[in-house]
């Protein structure tokens, strides 16, 4: 069996999640000595902590809930590259790369250092990007980083542009050991059956 390469955000008490949303909390609603059996575990969350994918209904109310997805995209062939953070990221930064049959594209940026705070700022994918994906059949992105779109950004052009060409976004995702090329992705949500997100647990096997 290949190696596992687990490419998730560690979730405690500490985890960095955005500014003014629900902390992450676990704890215990029993423990083994109040219950006289079992310990009982409690989670409170954003779905927009750590690693974990966007429904469409994150930024439009008419759009897909997370049990309406296809769970085929978050298990397959995944092509990681390195994009060392600028400003954004454009077509320019992936003209030299080959996407040809590539259907999730994983990006490292590095752009998001002390993973135990939340950025300041952080590169946003320029939309036109998400054409030039497109062409190539993409149908899934990930970036270690909490966004696509500016951390401020309202309109949320590359949420908009993503979605509407069938691309489904995966956010921080964690890279920093991982070498470009191919693997598998495994990066499967959870059956929330209302939700606008879900955390993951994304790993990458060797192929
Ligand atoms: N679009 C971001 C989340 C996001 O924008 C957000 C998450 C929690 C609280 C506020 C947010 N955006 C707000 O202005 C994401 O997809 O993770
Ligand atoms: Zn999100
Ligand atoms: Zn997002």
């Amino acid at each position: 069996m290949k190696r596992l390469i687990d490419i998730s955000q560690r979730l405690d008490n500490h985890v960095a999640g955005w500014p003014g949303d629900t902390p992450f909390s676990f704890s215990l609603a029993w423990n083994q000595a109040q219950s006289g059996s079992v310990n009982v575990g409690k989670i409170v969350m954003s779905i927009h902590t750590g690693t974990h994918i966007d429904a469409p209904f994150h930024f439009d109310d008419e759009g897909k809930r997370v049990i309406d997805l296809d769970l085929e995209l978050y298990v397959g062939p995944a092509r990681v590259i390195h994009i060392p953070a600028t400003n954004s990221i454009g077509i320019d930064d992936v003209k030299n790369v080959n996407l040809e049959g590539v259907s999730r594209l994983l990006i490292r940026t590095g752009a998001w250092v002390n993973r135990q705070a939340f950025p300041q700022s952080i590169p946003f994918l320029e939309p036109e990007l998400a054409v030039y994906l497109a062409q190539f059949g993409v149908r899934l992105i990930g970036l270690d980083l909490p966004s696509v779109d500016l951390l401020d950004s309202k309109e949320l052009p590359a949420h908009h542009e993503l979605t509407r060409l069938g691309i489904h976004i995966l956010e921080g995702i964690v890279l920093e050991d991982v070498q470009p090329g191919d693997y598998e992705l495994i990066a499967l949500p959870l059956p929330l059956v209302e939700a606008d997100g879900s955390p993951v647990r994304a790993v990458l096997r060797e192929l």
